[in-house]
């Protein structure tokens, strides 16, 4: 559902008290429109919007951007392998407001446990960022379209936090000029809340590979995150693509139609805050083979995004661009990547194709492989050997799971502390994971050394091991059974 301010769940809006309000000292000055809360109005030096009725340019107090919904022009379209994006539908210059990230505002435990089913029910479109140290704003269900802007190591825009009427409010602003037709595109690393684990599409020569890398959250869901590191080499982590996700199709927007439709008979509706409804029209497809676009237009004929303004601010109609796709031959490959990775990576039937990544990654270390005793154990003829393997993957199974119970019981402890820090946690908490986690380690090594002391150095003529029974020429116990 479209929402074009945010909505708070398990409190109310902050009422300001008088005296807590900050009242700037601009006097407007018809002469020099910048004079009514410009650059150098004290509200906006410390990102705080002036309060309607108490600032002194009234009417002309150019510092209510967020109240006022003053957005760029932006236009939804469909990218590759990236699911649905968001555009410039003009020129914009460094720095301007171009969408608040509109959701619902929940507690740091709600985002937790809504993330969890989002993940649950096989969402990976991940919508939650943070606002503060407490509270998250989830646009998985209500949003503005500013939740339609990817991700990208090298954005064009940026997010800041606001202060308006009290209320911290996250907006999307340019970070340098961006021309219409550019793909808007923001760090997820600062603000995102995680989710499931999303190879990055970005294209950009320093790209992080995985969304959010180097967030809080990706860093908390993946425990460490080091250079090299094979469970995350970029082939461990299958493609998704977005677009496919269809567990929650996009609000309003799923009925968009994408390149190859035919784009006259196609409408959809979408609901604002108020109640009104507004059209989503196709109003042109790009002439290019990446994507196409659609425009919104409200019913009372009011253009939202459909008038591309052509002179504006600085730039022609065909200084269009798109967001670089480097990778244009990306198979679509469903894959749920959602679970935790603590090491054991997908399955290999998860990663069938691998496109070529073009970063400046390190040399990669060979991708890690999932082992299942089953098939391995049957390869050897003794009955002995079998059940040890699966004894040992038994324990190594076990603790993995007493690792993801910890992990759930200290995650509010991390959560305690400042998101962009792990260095808060406490000692005890540490040594409690570190503890769970060599646990797992040496699970994980004793589960691959018994397979491999046993094809190394078998031990010839134990019980049970009738199988295979000694042919009397020493060969029994020999790799030969392996290839059986
Ligand atoms: C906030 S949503 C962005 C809008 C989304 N593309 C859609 O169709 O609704 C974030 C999700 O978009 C996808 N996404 C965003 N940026 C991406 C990127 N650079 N590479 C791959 N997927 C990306 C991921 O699935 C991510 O969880």
């Amino acid at each position: 559902m479209h929402i074009r301010q945010n909505e708070f769940l398990g409190r109310k809006h902050i009422k300001l008290k008088e005296e807590d309000i900050a009242v700037c000292e601009c006097k407007y000055d018809a002469s020099n429109p910048e004079s009514a809360c410009g650059e150098r109005c004290l509200n906006v030096l410390t990102s705080t919007e002036c309060t309607p009725g108490y600032c002194p340019c009234g009417e002309h107090c150019m510092n209510q951007k967020f109240q006022k919904c003053e957005y760029a022009k932006t236009m939804l379209f469909q990218t590759q392998g990236r699911g649905w994006g968001l555009l410039a539908d003009q020129n914009m210059k460094a720095g301007r407001f171009i969408i608040e990230y509109c959701g619902e505002v929940i507690s740091s435990e709600k985002a937790r446990q809504r993330s969890q089913t989002y993940e649950t029910q096989g969402l990976k479109d991940a919508y939650i960022i943070c606002l503060d140290a407490n509270y998250f704003i989830d646009a998985t269900k209500k949003g503005s379209v500013a939740r339609f802007i990817n991700h990208s190591c090298q954005p064009n825009c940026e997010t800041r936090k606001w202060t308006v009427l009290g209320e911290t409010r996250v907006g999307i602003f340019a970070k340098n000029d961006i021309a219409v037709g550019t793909e808007l595109a923001y760090d997820y690393n600062f603000e995102w809340y995680g989710g499931a684990t999303v190879r990055c599409l970005c294209g950009s020569t320093n790209c992080s590979l995985f969304l959010g890398a180097k967030s809080h959250g990706f860093q908390e869901y993946n425990h460490v995150w080091e250079d090299g590191d094979a469970r995350y080499t970029v082939e461990n982590v299958p493609l998704y693509d977005s677009a496919e996700d269809d567990s929650f199709p996009a609000p309003a927007c799923s009925t968009i139609p994408v390149k190859h439709e035919p784009v006259s008979n196609y409408s959809a509706l979408m609901e604002n805050n108020s109640g009104s409804e507004i059209k989503l029209e196709t109003a042109s497809v790009m002439e290019s083979s990446n994507y196409s676009v659609v425009s919104l237009q409200d019913l009372a004929g009011k253009p939202v995004a459909t008038e591309r303004n052509k002179e504006a601010e600085h730039g022609p109609e065909n200084s269009r661009q798109v967001f670089p796709q480097t990778n244009p031959m990306i198979p679509r490959i469903r894959s749920n990547t959602a679970c935790r990775n603590y090491g054991t990576g997908p399955s290999p039937s998860s990663s069938k194709k691998r496109p070529q990544h073009t970063t400046n990654q390190k040399k990669k270390p060979p991708a890690k492989k999932y082992v299942s005793s089953k098939p391995v154990a049957e390869l050897f003829a003794s009955k002995r050997v079998q059940e040890e393997i699966k004894k040992y993957e038994e324990v190594k199974n076990q603790v993995t799971s007493e690792l993801n119970s910890l992990y759930d019981e200290i995650r509010p402890a991390i959560e305690e502390h400042e998101r962009d820090s792990q260095d808060n946690v406490s000692t005890a908490v540490a040594e409690k994971w570190i503890e769970a986690t060599c646990s797992k380690w040496k699970a994980e090594f004793d589960f691959h050394f018994s397979i491999i002391k046993n094809v190394m150095c078998p031990t010839p003529g134990t019980a049970g091991d009738e199988a295979k029974p000694p042919s009397g020429d020493g060969e029994e116990n020999k790799i030969k059974y392996l290839t059986n």
